[in-house]
């Protein structure tokens, strides 16, 4: 799906906005601290019900105010909303008037990825930030995905409150048991996504970052030592485990490394080519979206122009334009954008001043 018109009451400096967008290609320009980001957090929002700044729950509401809503309508005329009472701590969603329980529901149509000039740091910086980028693919790809992880997530717990509980060992026969066979599950799964994302990143490096292309070795690590069992690996660190008092192996561990020449990829790459990097796993994921047909991939950009050279913003401009997907770009000017505006493309731009949305005309 597309976005065609978002709306927010209450939402960070947007205190009533309306925005109607190109199904393609759109850019919203503003000064530091306009709201243009504050744009992209609201449609990302509605995808995953939380900030991509992690800000709190009570950050995201206009100052003075209780509540926040968010909502949009996508190009099939489907209405899509969040409202969330910060003061009452009550949450309602809607998809088409009608109340849903689940956020999964809402995020089932919208899969938006967002790409942020901090970005790439969180990225190559510990795991979670690669497994909350991997599991959002996984969940758009591999529909089986969800339902697997929230069973996995269930067991886990349990498994944890027994190790709390200095439980006995035989205790745990029953659990570890399904906790194997579940995280075996999550990583046959994975796996094969793996491969169909390494093959696919192969692609658009060679748009991004043409001189790497030979270079670089994706690795995927499924949360426990591939050469031995899991049962093995639970068994030998029950101690351990028990002194922690979580889980120390399984499918919740997952990791992905990238190498280039054999060494960490952040140690080789300039902070504007891990950006291109990231922008190129980013559209392999979203091709991999695109290819299941279930929904229309949205990409957000924030900060267009930070950290990339004129050769770089060119090549990202030939990568968007070989997807199909709904890009909506951040930039503080036109001259940012460059070379963008100057193709003969379709578009819509914006300007952003305190809070309130101005349509430009070309
Ligand atoms: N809860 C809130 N209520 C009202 N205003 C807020 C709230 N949270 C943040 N703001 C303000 O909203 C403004 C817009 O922030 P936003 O991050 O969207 O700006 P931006 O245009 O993306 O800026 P930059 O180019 O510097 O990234 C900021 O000035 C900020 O102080």
């Amino acid at each position: 799906m597309s976005v065609k018109k978002l709306t927010t009451q209450n939402y960070r400096n947007l205190a009533s906005a309306s925005i109607d967008f190109h199904p393609d290609l759109n850019f919203i320009l503003g000064d530091n601290g306009s709201g243009k980001s504050s744009i992209l957090e609201a449609i990302f929002y509605l995808g995953h019900g939380k900030s991509f700044r992690n800000a709190k729950l009570e950050n995201l509401v206009t100052f003075d105010k209780d509540s926040f809503v968010v909502s949009l309508e996508n190009n099939n005329s489907d209405r899509f909303g969040i409202r969330r009472d910060v003061a009452l701590g009550l949450s309602d969603i809607k998809i088409n008037g009608d109340k849903v329980s689940r956020l999964s529901e809402l995020a089932i149509n919208i899969a938006v990825q967002v790409i942020t000039p901090e970005s790439f740091k969180l990225f190559f910086g510990g795991p979670k930030e690669r497994r909350k980028f991997f599991d959002l693919g996984m969940f758009h790809v591999k529909h089986q995905f969800g339902k697997f992880w929230r069973d996995f997530v269930k067991l886990q717990k349990q498994r944890n409150a027994l190790l709390k509980n200095y439980a006995k060992k035989t205790d745990f026969e029953f659990w570890n048991h399904q906790f194997v066979e579940q995280s075996e599950l999550i990583s046959e799964l994975r796996n094969d996504y793996f491969v169909q994302l390494s093959k696919e990143l192969g692609n658009w490096i060679s748009i991004l970052l043409p001189e790497l292309v030979e270079d670089i070795k994706v690795q995927y690590y499924q949360g426990w030592p591939s050469k031995k069992s899991l049962v093995d690996v639970l068994n030998a660190n029950f101690d351990k485990d028990c002194q922690l008092g979580f889980t120390q192996y399984g499918a919740h561990k997952f990791d992905v490394r990238f190498l280039i020449g054999g060494k960490a990829l952040d140690l080789k790459l300039s902070r504007g080519q891990q950006k291109l990097f990231l922008l190129a796993l980013t559209f392999a994921q979203t091709k991999l979206i695109e290819k299941v047909e279930r929904v229309k991939p949205i990409l957000l950009i924030d900060d267009f122009g930070a950290e990339l050279d004129i050769n770089s913003r060119t090549a990202l401009m030939n990568a968007l334009g070989k997807i199909d997907c709904q890009s909506i770009i951040t930039a503080i000017d036109e001259f940012s954008l460059q070379p963008m505006l100057q193709q003969e493309q379709q578009y819509k731009m914006f300007h952003v001043k305190h809070g309130e949305i101005l349509e430009i005309s070309k």
